[in-house]
């Protein structure tokens, strides 16, 4: 199947253009419920492998497909109209060559309708990310902590605590946008390491663990909104609805089992004969 590449209000050169002006407020969505309250404040919208784990109860992002990330893509495409739809490369479909990422990165762009792809990578997905670039796929680069790196790197770990480090996720940086990634997210990174990251790249950064010091954030929704009960120490909970939905939900398996569901209200009634 394909659609029609959807026109958004906000575009790649426009969010590009952000560094130095306003900081870009990105969050995650996975379906067109979540997309259209999203929509309304975002600048970014992230379909995010993440979702393995938020939507499919997955240990970690490497069990993300294609399948999953065209389908999650597709719901939160028709769901927007404002804001820019960047859909996650997942593990595997990118690595081990410039044209399986091109022939999967296309397929997210025709089959989803989203404006641009993420991959995780610095210096050693630098050509990959040109050869995208140079054939009309738009790329955010993904630096620092790389979840998809867990098994090699030992788990989900800050970056750059430890200044000997700092040259080489420089250079992550470096590449990343010298390649023309249009926009990158810094993950998991100590403030002052962000901090001259940003200051040294002419493309915006994107947040998530790496201090204000970015020209913008990102969270997973789910986190922020206070649904899921263990968070890492990068999240604020702006919301609590986990506490709303076992309220209700509560409420609503008292009214079945006490008989006060369905009332009068919610019954249909015969015609007068
Ligand atoms: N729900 C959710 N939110 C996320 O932010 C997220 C995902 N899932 N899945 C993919 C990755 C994994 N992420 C994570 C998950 C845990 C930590 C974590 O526990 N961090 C430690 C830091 C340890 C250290 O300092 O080295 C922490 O205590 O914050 C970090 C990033 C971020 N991403
Ligand atoms: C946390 C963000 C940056 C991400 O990559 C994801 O949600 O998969
Ligand atoms: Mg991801």
């Amino acid at each position: 199947m394909s659609v029609e590449v959807a026109r958004k209000a906000i575009t790649v050169p426009g969010i590009r253009a952000r560094k130095g002006e306003r900081p870009i407020v990105a969050l995650t969505a996975y379906n067109a419920l979540t997309a259209r309250f999203v929509d309304r404040h975002a600048d970014v919208i992230l379909v995010g492998d993440s979702v393995a784990m938020v939507e499919h109860g997955l240990p970690s992002t490497l069990g993300a497909t294609m399948e999953m990330m065209i389908l999650h893509g597709q719901a939160v495409v028709r769901a927007t109209s404002r804001a820019l739809v960047v859909v996650d490369m997942p593990f595997g479909s990118f690595e081990a060559s410039p044209k399986d990422a091109f022939r999967n990165a296309s397929r997210l762009l025709a089959e989803t309708g989203c404006s641009a792809v993420k991959l995780e990578g610095g210096q050693a997905m630098a050509d990959t990310i040109a050869f995208l670039a140079a054939r009309g796929v738009p790329v955010m680069a993904h630096i620092g902590l790389m979840p998809q790196a867990m098994m090699t790197s030992g788990g989900f770990r800050t970056q750059g605590r430890d200044r000997s480090d700092w040259e080489r996720l420089h250079e992550d940086a470096r590449s990343v946008a010298q390649a023309g990634a249009f926009c990158v997210v810094l993950e998991g990174m100590v403030e002052p390491l962000a901090d001259e990251i940003t200051q040294r790249i002419d493309i915006p950064t994107i947040g998530i663990g790496a201090s204000a010091r970015c020209d913008g954030q990102i969270l997973v929704l789910e986190d922020m909104l206070g649904l899921n009960d263990r968070v890492p120490r990068f999240v604020k909970r702006f919301g609590d609805l986990a506490s709303g939905m076992n309220t209700a939900i509560e409420a609503y398996a008292q009214a079945v089992t006490g008989r006060r569901f369905p009332n009068e209200n919610n019954v249909y009634k015969p015609k007068e004969s």
